[in-house]
């Protein structure tokens, strides 16, 4: 079988409660050649379809396929091999007493070679300006810090496809360009990059496809033909 899409959400409903969809009987293919936005007024179900897409919810009705598979037999550590996700608050990721091991204690715990992840997190530290903090408290970070760790975190698996939550909340010019940077990077290699924004400079700069969520609903999904 030759698998066209990396993420497909086949008819898929879901809700957090009982009787009360978020989500509407979406049907999407994410494209690893695709930079992606997804769009949208507050509550409309970005957030939830993110999720969903990255296999941390799974749907009430239909399917999630991530690289061939189906979410719900996909454990979270497999799903974490392949997809990368940044949620929207950075906090979320945040684990370990120092900003150097919140970088390196996800890879050992998968097993990976101690030097190897500290030298992925040395390179991922160099990149987002973190260097400087690697033995301090995360939780005592700045916003924009906590944010660049968590993308650091994100960057730490060399993900197959990307899907950031609000990434350029808290980044400063400069760091928001090194951000650029790096997606477009990602970008040219055909790592997937899916962002869920409200930043309208930041899509218009990059994206090649929007889509659009209103009330748990694709309400449009358009195509750039040039990228600017
Ligand atoms: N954990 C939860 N439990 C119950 N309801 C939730 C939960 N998370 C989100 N919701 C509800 O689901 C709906 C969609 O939320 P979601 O966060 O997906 O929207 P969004 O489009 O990402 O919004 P925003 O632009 O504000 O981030 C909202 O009505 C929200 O209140």
């Amino acid at each position: 079988m030759v698998i066209l899409y990396y993420i497909e959400l086949e008819n898929v409903e879901f809700g957090y409660e009982k009787n009360k969809d978020i989500i509407k009987n979406t049907s999407l293919q994410m494209f690893q050649q695709d930079f992606t936005a997804i769009i949208g007024p507050n509550g409309g179900g970005k957030t939830t379809i993110g999720k969903l897409m990255a296999g941390i919810l799974k749907p009430s009705k239909g399917r999630v396929m991530i690289d061939g598979v189906d979410s719900r037999d996909m454990k979270l550590g497999g799903i974490g091999q392949k997809i990368g996700y940044l949620f929207q608050n950075p906090e979320r990721q945040i684990f370990a007493p120092t900003v150097e091991e919140d970088l390196t204690f996800p890879l050992g715990l998968k097993g990976i070679d101690k030097q190897k992840a500290e030298k992925k997190a040395e390179e991922m530290m160099e990149t987002f300006h973190l260097s400087h903090l690697r033995g301090a408290f995360p939780f005592t970070l700045s916003q924009g810090e906590k944010q660049r760790l968590a993308l650091a975190g994100v960057f730490m698996n060399d993900p197959s496809f990307v899907i950031l939550d609000e990434p350029t909340t808290g980044l400063d010019p400069e760091r928001r360009k090194i951000l650029s940077n790096i997606l477009e990077e990602l970008h040219k290699k055909s790592i997937g990059i899916t962002i869920i924004s409200h930043d309208e400079d930041f899509i218009h700069q990059h994206a090649t496809r929007i889509i659009e969520i209103v009330g748990g609903k694709v309400l449009a999904d358009t195509r750039k033909k040039a990228r600017s």
